[in-house]
This record gives C-alpha cells, sequence and structure tokens, in this order.
C-alpha cells in the first residue's frame, strides 16, 4: 500500500531538490526557499549577507518578552559534492522509496547532512505558529552558507555582524549526527581541524642517479613521524572499551590527503608537497600541537603552511546549573531520547558560535539510523523525519520558555 506522502515531506524534497551542492551552491534558490517558508508560516525573517553572494537567512518565532536573550537552532545550507556514477539515486531528485517493510527513504545529497534538521526546524516552527502556543523568549532558526568549507564566509562572518549581536543569543543548539544506536548524541566539544601542508624544496637531476638532498628525503622523515602516531593513536583507540566512532574525539586523527610534485618520471622533483588532515583531540592543546608540527617542519628543512587556525578550542559547560542545558535534558527526556555526551570528531559552525561567547549544544533526534553524512546513496527514513518535528516544537518551547532569575536580593524592593 503506497502511503500519500504528507505536506512536510513535500516540503523537505523541495528543499533537497535545491542543489546547494559545493564547490557552486545555488544559495540564490536557496534563499527564495527558505523566505517562502517564512512567508508562509508567518514569520519575520532576515536575510544578512556578510561577505557577497554567501547569504544567511534567519527565521523568527517571536517570543512574549523580546528583551529577553533569545535561542538559536542552527543549520547549514551547503552540501558536499558527490560521485554521481557511484548513486543509485539521483543526489537532487529527492526520491521517495518505498521499502520492502513498508517504510519509505527519501534519497537525495544533504538529506542527513543537514537539511533533514533545517526541515525539522521549518515544520517545527510552523506548528507553533499554528497552535497559537508562543514561547517566552525569541526563537530563531538560523540557515548559514558555506559550512562544509570551514565556515569562513559563512558562520565565521555572521557572528561578527551587527545583525547576528542584535539577535542577543545566550544559547544554541546546533549541528548533531544521526545517531545508528538507540541513544542520541550530543556534542557540546569538538576536535579542532588543522589542515597542513608541509613543503619540501631539494636538489634534483636524473631519475637514473643517486641525487641527494632531495625534496622527497625531506619529507619523508615528516610523513613517517606522523605516520606512526596516527597508529599509536589508533592502537590506544582500539584498545578502549566501546565503539570507536564514539570514543574517536578522545583521540588525535592524522591523515595523508594530498601528495604533490614531480613533472617528469625521469626528473628528481625540486618541489615536494605532503597535506595532512589533522583532527587535534580537545583533550590536548591544540596551540602547542601547532608548534610542534611547526618544529617538526623546521627539523626536516620543510615549509608548514596551516592555513585556517583555531583561537581557541571552547567547550560548552554542562552542568545543572546551565538552565538551558537542563531544558534541553529534560526535553530529551520527555521525548523518550536518551542523550549520550560524545567529542564531535569532526568540525561544526558551532565552534564560531562558541568563540562569540554562546553555548552551543550539537543534536540530532534521529536513531537507529544508518549514517551516511557525506557518502553515496545518503538518505533518510521519512518516518524518522517527521518523528523529529515534534522533538523540536518542544526543544523550541522548553527553550525558549526558560524563565529569566531575577536576583531578588540586589533589585528594589
Ligand atoms: C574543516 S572545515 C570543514 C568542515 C567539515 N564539517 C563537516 O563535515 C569537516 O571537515 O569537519
Ligand atoms: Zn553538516
Ligand atoms: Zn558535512
Amino acid at each position: 500500500m503506497t502511503i500519500t506522502e504528507s505536506p512536510e515531506v513535500t516540503r523537505f524534497c523541495q528543499y533537497l531538490q535545491i542543489k546547494t551542492i559545493q564547490p557552486t551552491p545555488d544559495y540564490a534558490a536557496c534563499t527564495q526557499f527558505l523566505v517562502n517558508q517564512a512567508k508562509e508560516i508567518g514569520l519575520e525573517y532576515q536575510v544578512v549577507e556578510p561577505v557577497e553572494g554567501k547569504p544567511s537567512v534567519i527565521l523568527k518565532l517571536a517570543g512574549k518578552d523580546p528583551s529577553l536573550k533569545s535561542i538559536l537552532f542552527n543549520s547549514h545550507t551547503d552540501v558536499v559534492p558527490v560521485y554521481r556514477e557511484s548513486w543509485n539515486y539521483d543526489p537532487f531528485a529527492a526520491e521517495r522509496v518505498q521499502m520492502e517493510d513498508g517504510s519509505y527513504r527519501i534519497y537525495a545529497r544533504g538529506s542527513q547532512d543537514m537539511k533533514v534538521t533545517g526541515s525539522m526546524y521549518l515544520e517545527a516552527m510552523r506548528r507553533i505558529k499554528e497552535s497559537g502556543r508562543q514561547p517566552l523568549r525569541n526563537v530563531y532558526a538560523l540557515f548559514v552558507p558555506d559550512e562544509e568549507i570551514g565556515g569562513a564566509e559563512g558562520m565565521r562572518a555572521l557572528v561578527e555582524t551587527q545583525e547576528f549581536k542584535d539577535l542577543n543569543a545566550c544559547f544554541d543548539i546546533d549541528e548533531g549526527a544521526i545517531s545508528s544506536t538507540e541513544k542520541s548524541f550530543y556534542f557540546a566539544s569538538e576536535r579542532v581541524s588543522c589542515h597542513a601542508t608541509f613543503t619540501a624544496h631539494g636538489n634534483t637531476g636524473h631519475g637514473s642517479g643517486f641525487v641527494q638532498g632531495t625534496a622527497i628525503g625531506k619529507l619523508l622523515p615528516i610523513i613517517n613521524e606522523l605516520m606512526e602516531y596516527r597508529q599509536s593513536q589508533l592502537d590506544e583507540l582500539t584498545a578502549m572499551s566501546g565503539a570507536p566512532m564514539l570514543n574517536s574525539g578522545h583521540f588525535t586523527t592524522v591523515n595523508l590527503t594530498m601528495l604533490e610534485g614531480g613533472k617528469q618520471a625521469n626528473v628528481v622533483p625540486a618541489t615536494y608537497s605532503a597535506t595532512f588532515d589533522i583532527r587535534i583531540t580537545p583533550n590536548r592543546d591544540h596551540l602547542e600541537y601547532y608548534k610542534y608540527l611547526e618544529d617538526l617542519a623546521a627539523k626536516h628543512d620543510c615549509e608548514i603552511d596551516i592555513p585556517r587556525r583555531e583561537k581557541a578550542n571552547l567547550a560548552t559547560k554542562l552542568d545543572a546549573s546551565n538552565r538551558f542545558m537542563k531544558a534541553f535534558l529534560d526535553t530529551c527526556d520527555s521525548q523518550k531520547r536518551v542523550p549520550m555526551e560524545v567529542i564531535m570528531p569532526a568540525t561544526t559552525d558551532a565552534r564560531y558560535v562558541r568563540q562569540a561567547g554562546i553555548p552551543a549544544v550539537g543534536f540530532n533526534p534521529m536513531r537507529n539510523h544508518k549514517s551516511l553524512a557525506h557518502n553515496h546513496d545518503e538518505y533518510v527514513v521519512e518516518s524518522e523525519f517527521l518523528e523529529g518535528i515534534p522533538f523540536y516544537v518542544e526543544l523550541m518551547l522548553s527553550l525558549g520558555n526558560v524563565e529569566e532569575i531575577v536576583d531578588y536580593k540586589s533589585s528594589p524592593l
């Protein structure tokens, strides 16, 4: 039996069909879609464009007391590229496919990462508006560009704007990850992403000789040292009990992702470079790690370039004294989600929100689901999407209704 597509699913598919694929995302069409949603739902909105061609769309669920600090629900609009030949579905058709057990899947690039979350925000706000309920605080849904390429012209630029500061936010719910287990993960901290390129210059000559002092000869000890470190971290992770994915944030990963150089097979290259994607665990000081890499380069007569450096790696302090965290955990409880704290193994835009002084928690209510972010044939189980909407309805209302603490001692009688 075919179940008719619900309007929520239709709108989700429309969002998925917009080609916000890096490196040439169609942000104009995406902005148009989000603005139309805001108008249809009856929400105030603004489009903020700190960098030309990189718009963020901000939707406002107006609270009863706009003088109070607000709550953010952040999502990114861009999606990663595809290997089209490896997909069994058109990545931008958002095809709804019925499985043998009767369930439906929606196949599309970005269905998990992270348009499903953006769609759940939109649908939750729609339901809250329709029900006539209104939170105490302003609640904003943010749709920002370029997270997948580091967010320099996306969230990092947005948090610097007056428009963002005027949101007057005090808590942010941000990108999480679909859980393949019964439990739902939440992220209060992240590893630091460090892309380091070592470049060596050396003697060239005929490929048949024993040329000394080559570029490759200088790079190899660096590659060997980092790969040995990689193995030692993997050994420690393997020795730990529990699922490796959930523990990986406690370790530093090193991956050699690019090797460049050489002009012809019989010419010893005069220049060679090796690029590593390194993710530094918050358990160690990333500034010291930058220094270690610089010293390693110097020791082997190589140049080093770390183009994007993080000033600080902040975590959101989690205890009952944070009323918003308590409201989040209470909502998990009432909505039958079992939260489990995990260190985010990759990076998200939450780091820029934290750097702006706003506590941020990454979350995704979907569980028991195959995790396919950045993978071929990315899909979402339709029922999981639909079940996530009431979760966000409750979360928006419970965070939005956290009352202001009045300090009676210092206030006049
Ligand atoms: C390092 S900037 C790119 C950000 C990206 N975030 C999600 O995949 C990541 O690679 O972690
Ligand atoms: Zn993402
Ligand atoms: Zn991603």
